[in-house]
């Protein structure tokens, strides 16, 4: 490691990739893929101490308000960053203007490729190629490979969305359309705008927020002829009883918000659910 004092920033650097004044020296030989990490599209090398950066968390820092010359720097930062932004979404449109229906699958990023729940998302893949859905995941490892190596192992089309995260991380080896994106609410557009369902496999947090974001979106109608499916009766009921114990029984939605929400085990049962709102949607 070097003992040279960091250099002071480039106020006038306005790109998200690494502040060149920041290392003025080239980084060592890759000793392993944890010092590599992608901005957007790009791969590159960076040192340990800049891996926990990422696009999304450099948008969403908070400055202090007293701190006149850094929220004057943020203001300059923020401006180019729109078209940052814009040229994602562009590159996300473009990539995925081709694509048929397609359904997107969320679930959790640590399955073992050997447990039950990755079988099932393998299973669930298969089963919307087979019904001639493509499968769109977050690109990731997990119910994200194992779902689109089901829809590989079909001949589906199988796209992967990845995010930008403050560690190595590549797009899973099943997919045949892949994005890199910077910024989690671009890529979460691309997830609702070409799909016609959502699956949801077991998952956790990520899992539970792209649920949610899915939920309020069909709630408040901003898209429609949209169904959810849980699969995994064991995973989700808990959650589906509190949301009729605590929040129906509070008020806080409505009884008809609960049948947005459907729960099957089956793999052919969700396909089915999805299948069935497609054709009420074309009659
Ligand atoms: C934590 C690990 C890998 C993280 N890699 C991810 N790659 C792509 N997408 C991801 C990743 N982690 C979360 N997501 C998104 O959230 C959902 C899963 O989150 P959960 O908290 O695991 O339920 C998933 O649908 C993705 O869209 C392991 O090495």
């Amino acid at each position: 490691m070097s003992t040279d004092p960091k250099p002071t920033p480039d106020p006038h650097f306005t790109s998200d990739a690494p502040d060149p004044s920041s290392s003025g020296r080239r980084l060592p030989p890759l000793e392993d893929e944890t010092q590599v990490c992608y901005i957007g599209a790009t791969r590159v090398h960076r040192g340990r101490d800049e891996m926990a950066q990422t696009t999304d968390r450099r948008l969403l820092e908070w400055v202090d308000p007293g701190d006149d010359a850094r929220r004057s720097e943020r203001t300059m930062r923020d401006s180019w960053r729109v078209l940052r932004i814009q040229s994602e979404f562009v590159a996300g449109f473009d990539a995925m203007s081709q694509v048929g229906q397609a359904v997107t699958v969320f679930g959790s990023a640590r399955l073992d490729p050997a447990s039950d729940e990755y079988r099932l998302a393998v299973a669930v893949g298969k089963a919307l190629g087979e019904a001639g859905y493509a499968v769109i995941t977050g690109g990731g490892p997990g119910a994200m490979e194992a779902a689109n190596r089901g829809a590989w192992d079909v001949g589906a089309q199988s796209i992967g969305l990845n995010i930008e995260l403050p560690f190595e991380q590549h797009i899973n080896q099943w997919v045949d359309l892949g994005m890199n994106f910077r910024y989690f609410f671009v890529r979460k557009t691309m997830f609702v705008k070409y799909a016609q369902a959502f699956v949801c496999l077991p998952g956790g947090f990520g899992t539970l927020d792209e649920l949610f974001e899915a939920l309020t979106l069909v709630q408040t109608k901003k898209v429609v002829r949209f169904p959810i499916v849980l699969v995994g009766r064991d995973h989700w009921t808990g959650l589906v009883d509190w949301m009729r114990d605590v929040l129906l029984a509070r008020k806080m939605i409505s009884p008809d918000d609960l049948d947005l929400l459907h729960i099957v085990d089956d793999p052919e049962e969700a396909v089915a659910i999805i299948t069935a709102a497609g054709q009420a949607a074309t009659r």
